[in-house]
């Protein structure tokens, strides 16, 4: 790789956005050369994404602040670059892809891209197809977007991206709504885009351990606008200076390190398939003849049921199935992941036991009633469902009109609804802040305001749509241990509906596999995740801990439960 010119070049710069007191970025110093493959790692409002907006041209053409340095992109200094030229230079996959459509359909989508750029018709129609069939959407080109799944729709835009001739690709948590197989996939296919193409690759992924499936060039560490480190995957890896900035190591390494105590210096330490398996094998077969490999017990075991489904089927246009479900039973207090590939019906299945969608036949039983002829407000007193975004969820000013308005709204008032705000907002650690206005609240605090405004009707279940998306590993921690603590407390039922097998293993007890729409596996996560017909089939990945035990010739389930429960 020539390391003459850098095609993207920060210079003592700083950057500060006009609404805020202080710099977000200050005084950057950092070289990227053509060809590199980076990954920006950092905690939560490190400025991450701020650093991603000043490569792509949204700073300073959208968001506007005080810039002091110099950032040269492509040879072109940013103060001097519209939105428009930037685009030729930078194609930028975002984390939210809804923002991202401009088609009406996933085909005029990917479709746009290539029209910028004069490609003729028949030439287009080919690369598109062939575009959509990378990403596993050949068959919903005429879609439109709003008709597509989350998964779905982060797809298209990665789609969209894959003939441009831009030689800079930004993808900012591209991993984040794709089910793990699929995220696997499009961590070979950005490895293609640099190797075959050339392009310079810049990606912000919280999702480490997958993007280490292929090697990555450089990480660049930053911590409250500065950068901390950049080096080699190694460099990081070899000590604890990831966890110390809350980014979680693969689950290998742990492992590693939890059983063999100082890892063996000598390897490299970013793929499991490179470390010398002959170094650790009695290390680990010591370590599992200590330990009980059985399941915990199913406490739940005698507890009452709250949910039936029986013989469950949902269609949106009247002609394709996306529920198709004969029977499934709950129980009070499970700890439940529902998991599967992208478009497998996860989210429709969440809203059809809330009541926002209803069964096209059969019917679902909640604490013994049919929910045909009760109201969503009815059924939401029981079935508490906290979509991902809460910005999404949250309709009032401030914290405490926030928690009550759900009781308002079913006639509660005075002492008791002043008490039952009082408990939730203690419950979810809110009390203090309760006067706050909303938009003062940091994205954690605001996530835990969903949950005490639904607590407060003490429903029977949580159901949460990506808990821990977007987050980096200590809010995932500490959001978490929030969730245990308010199920076990109030002895409720957990749902979350996930693509973070990591989350399934330690924070689920019982692991649901949909597959178009059909419960496929109802067993223990380990189980589940030990079983590979079931994980090519549900779009699952095993997670880098059953590689190493495969490596190490140990059992994988084994493994997994003994090394995650220490
Ligand atoms: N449009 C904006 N206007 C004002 N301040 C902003 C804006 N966008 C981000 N900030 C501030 O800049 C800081 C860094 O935010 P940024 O989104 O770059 O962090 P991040 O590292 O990408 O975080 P995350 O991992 O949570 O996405 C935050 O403290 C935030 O308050
Ligand atoms: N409003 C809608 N109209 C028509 N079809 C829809 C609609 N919403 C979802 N679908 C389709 O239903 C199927 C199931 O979508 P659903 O959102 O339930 O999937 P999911 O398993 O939650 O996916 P993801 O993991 O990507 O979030 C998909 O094929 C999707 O395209």
């Amino acid at each position: 790789m020539s390391q003459s010119q850098p095609i993207i070049s920060f210079k003592d710069f700083s950057f500060k956005y006009k609404t805020q007191q202080e710099a977000t970025l200050k005084h950057l110093d950092l070289d990227l050369f053509p060809g590199e493959k980076v990954l920006i790692l950092g905690p939560s409002g490190s400025g991450k994404t701020t650093l991603v907006k000043c490569i792509n041209g949204l700073i300073p053409n959208q968001d506007k602040g005080m810039i002091s340095g110099k950032c040269v992109i492509n040879g072109k200094e940013i103060n001097h670059t519209s939105i428009f030229q930037r685009g030729n230079d930078v194609g930028t996959v975002l984390q939210d892809s809804d923002a991202q459509f401009v088609g009406l359909s996933v085909g005029e989508d990917i479709a746009f891209y290539l029209e910028n750029k004069n490609v003729p018709l028949h030439d287009m129609q080919a690369k598109v197809t062939k575009a959509a069939e990378v990403v596993g959407l050949d068959s919903f080109l005429s879609s439109l977007p709003f008709d597509l799944s989350g998964g779905q729709k982060q797809r298209t835009s990665i789609a969209g991206i894959l003939h441009g001739n831009a030689p800079i690709l930004l993808f900012d948590e591209p991993l984040a709504a794709l089910n793990p197989s699929m995220s696997e996939s499009i961590v070979d296919l950005i490895d293609r885009l640099n190797h075959q193409e050339h392009k310079t690759v810049v990606i912000v992924e919280h999702r480490f351990e997958e993007v280490l499936h292929k090697e990555i060039d450089k990480i660049v560490l930053l911590n409250e606008g500065q950068i901390v480190k950049i080096g080699k995957p190694d460099d990081f890896l070899k000590d604890d200076i990831l966890e110390k900035y809350g980014i979680r190591n693969p689950l290998y390494l742990d492992a590693l390190r939890k059983v063999s105590g100082n890892l063996k210096q000598d390897h490299d330490l970013w793929n499991v398939d490179l470390i010398n398996p002959s170094d650790y094998q009695s290390d680990f077969q010591k370590f599992l003849n200590n330990r009980s490999s059985q399941p915990d017990k199913l406490t739940q075991k005698d507890a009452k049921g709250i949910i039936d489904v029986a013989d469950l089927r949902y269609s949106y246009d009247g002609q394709h199935q996306v529920i198709n479900m004969v029977h499934l039973h709950i129980k009070r207090g499970e700890k439940i992941s529902i998991i599967g590939k992208n478009g497998s019906g996860k989210s429709t299945f969440a809203k059809l036991l809330t009541g926002i969608l209803r069964p096209t036949t059969g019917d679902i039983l909640e604490l013994g009633k049919s929910i045909k002829h009760q109201t969503i407000q009815q059924i939401g007193q029981q079935m508490a469902y906290i979509m991902q975004d809460p910005n999404k969820m949250i309709v009032k000013d401030t914290v405490e009109d926030e928690v009550g308005l759900a009781l308002q709204l079913r006639g509660i008032s005075g002492r008791e609804l002043g008490d039952r705000v009082a408990e939730a907002l203690n419950v979810t650690d809110l009390y203090a802040m309760r006067h706050w206005p909303v938009n003062a609240l940091s994205y954690g605090q605001k996530k835990r305001l969903t949950v005490a405004s639904l607590l407060v009707l003490n429903p029977a279940c949580l159901i949460m749509d990506e808990p821990t998306a977007g987050q980096d590993f200590e809010h995932y921690q500490r959001m978490m241990a929030f969730v245990d603590h308010v199920i076990q407390q109030k002895q409720m039922t957990l749902i979350v509906i996930t693509h973070d097998m990591q989350l399934a293993l330690e924070h689920t007890n019982r692991a649901i596999v949909i597959d178009q729409g059909a419960v496929i596996a109802d067993d223990d996560p380990f189980k589940v995740l030990n079983d590979k017909w079931i994980v090519r089939q549900a779009g699952l990945r095993q997670t880098s801990i059953y590689r190493l035990a495969e490596r190490i010739g140990v059992n994988g389930e084994n493994l997994a439960r003994a090394s995650i429960n220490v």
